[in-house]
């Protein structure tokens, strides 16, 4: 991959070593994006103290011993090194990746990545958060796909605990018919709700619940069916909000935290035996260290409960050690909210102190930030109440058909290009904010179709279809030469060259908003290239020959960043 930002990375490691000694080749030359240069490196001025020498004398020193093919440099204020590559390098590099069916990222890989992901709870409502990993989550899981990574999908439903016991039981009040039936259409949360004021108020459903718990955990055959429909039908609407949103996930992704019910006890013996686990109170604790709570004490995780029950971490401990010895996994992560901090911070160090995870196999807290509603507090409806998120989709297609230019399209059509417009903006959403950070939900901002918008970007793309499309030219077969005369053309060759280390970023530190920001910037490049230099009209042959290829180009970067984001292009807008 020749990454610009690599390219000169490495050249100026070379430089240091070269001028002050091989134990400078690794240091980190501090690259970054410049206004008055291509790029410029800042190491000089970090270097500076431990040299005991002027920074400007060093970045003439690192100036003087730089590889300068290609490339000039110049030392500028207290130290910068300032670099800008020749044309013909640029060029040549475009010209490259035109020719490169992997756009300058081969996949090249080398991990097994478990990607927890989704995790909605067949109790409750599937809500908005669980929207955000579901979008969060299938973007890494096609990055390290794209990278050449083995993906392993796992939602982690949440299918398993005693309230089941009330559910069940308000099932076969209400019949077994309507209640699958309203679960399948996402009811979930009224009918939770439901069971809960009855367990809440009438003694003796309490009572019936209370009795169904141990025949659920102790396999009875009739309270199992049950369950396993009630499971059934809630799964219908979550695979109906996936087919909606277009995620990669399936059925055979789901590994619920029932699956690991046979493996608890087995678990809790073998941390026990390690000495990873001791009684404490009647309960059978984890005391990972470095973990206090109030007044000091140590923070227990509790795997194993004094009435013998287990809870959500003894699931997640039997989760980790199923990925990583039955999978293999060597890189775990956990795509939840950032309200789970601490509980993922303690099951993890558990799984240390148990020899399961360790340097070379890693976990990872993927933390997603809260959606809010326009008051800044957790998003709901006007009227109060939580949001059903087939409506919510329902709702942004909806909106998309409003937004998009009435062009004589067929009912059908119109449908189509909406649903792909309101999924685009919805998920863009989730995806160009830091994964941590919380974000208000806005159909308004969201459907923009200027700024860092999904239909900005579809937009954009759908603008290049349209040049090939007024051209009769089929983009597949331009072939260039790339050759850079206008600015606005450097300039887009330079950005194009930055995609694999933005689809690298995305996977190696869990960061979509990475792509969004560099599918951006590539969008608006590729506007000022648009509005400087004519391409079908160009002033000759061989300058449009160069444009038509930067626009191919554009177009298959485009095309690949979204599809890795999940979001489909509508052909026209
Ligand atoms: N391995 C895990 N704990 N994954 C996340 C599960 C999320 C959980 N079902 C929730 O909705 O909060």
């Amino acid at each position: 991959m020749t990454d610009p930002q690599l390219v000169l990375a490495e050249r100026v490691q070379q430089a240091l070593a070269a001028a002050f000694g091989q134990e400078y080749a690794t240091e980190d030359p501090l690259i970054r994006p410049s206004q008055f240069a291509d790029y410029q490196a800042n190491v000089a001025l970090s270097l500076a103290k431990r040299l005991r020498r002027a920074p400007r004398e060093v970045a003439q020193a690192v100036a003087g011993a730089l590889d300068t093919t290609d490339l000039t440099v110049e030392v500028s204020g207290p130290g910068f090194l300032n670099l800008t590559f020749g044309d013909t390098w640029i060029a040549r590099q475009a010209q490259l990746r035109l020719e490169d069916e992997h756009l300058g990222l081969p996949p090249h890989g080398t991990h097994t990545v478990v990607i927890d992901y989704s995790a909605p709870n067949a109790a409750k409502e599937m809500h908005v958060g669980h929207l955000r990993t579901t979008i969060v989550g299938d973007t890494l899981a096609r990055a390290h796909e794209r990278v050449g990574n083995r993906v392993i999908r796992q939602n982690h439903l949440g299918d398993w605990g005693t309230p089941f016991g009330m559910l069940i039981e308000h099932l076969i009040d209400i019949g077994e018919e309507e209640a699958l039936g309203r679960l399948a259409a996402g009811d979930g949360n009224a009918f939770y709700q439901e069971a809960r004021h009855k367990f809440d108020t009438d003694p003796d459903f309490e009572e019936r619940a209370r009795r169904r718990v141990p025949l659920l955990q102790g396999g009875d055959p009739d309270t199992l069916r049950l369950w396993q429909e009630f499971i059934e039908y809630t799964k219908r609407y979550f695979n109906h909000v996936y087919a909606m949103l277009g995620v990669t996930l399936t059925d055979d992704d789901i590994a619920g935290e029932s699956m690991y019910n046979p493996m608890l006890a087995d678990v809790c013996e073998e941390l026990e035996h390690a000495g990873v686990a001791q009684l404490s109170e009647g309960a059978l604790c984890v005391f990972p260290p470095g973990f206090t709570g109030r007044d000091d004490q140590p923070l227990p995780l509790i795997i194993r409960k004094s009435d013998g029950g287990y809870g959500y971490a003894t699931t997640d401990l039997a989760a980790i050690r199923y990925r990583v010895r039955d999978l293999k996994a060597d890189r775990i992560l956990y795509v939840v909210g950032a309200t789970q901090a601490l509980h993922f911070q303690m099951v993890f160090a558990g799984a240390r102190m148990a020899g399961w995870l360790h340097d070379d196999i890693r976990a990872e807290h993927v933390q997603i930030g809260s959606v809010l509603g326009s008051d800044g507090k957790m998003f709901k409806t006007r009227s109060g109440a939580s949001i059903k998120l087939t409506e919510l989709l329902e709702e942004a297609v909806v909106r998309a058909e409003a937004v998009i230019a009435d062009r004589g399209y067929d009912s059908s059509v119109r449908r189509q290009i909406a649903r792909q417009v309101g999924m685009g903006a919805v998920k863009y959403a989730d995806l160009s904010v830091s994964h941590d950070s919380e974000y208000v939900f806005d159909f308004d901002r969201m459907l923009a179709l200027t700024g860092n918008t999904g239909p900005y970007l579809q937009y954009a793309t759908a603008r290049i279809r349209s040049i090939f499309r007024t051209g009769s030219i089929d983009p597949a077969s331009v072939t260039g030469p790339i050759v850079l005369g206008h600015p606005a053309e450097r300039a887009l060759a330079l950005q194009l060259l930055g995609f694999g280390a933005a689809v690298e970023a995305v996977a190696t530190l869990s960061e979509p908003h990475r792509l969004c920001a560099y599918l951006f910037d590539l969008a608006q490049a590729f506007t000022t290239f648009y509005e400087g230099c004519p391409v079908l009209k160009a002033e000759d042959d061989e300058v449009r020959q160069s444009r038509l290829a930067l626009s191919a180009l554009t177009l298959r970067v485009l095309l690949q960043g979204l599809d890795l984001l999940g979001i489909e292009v509508p052909e026209r807008m």
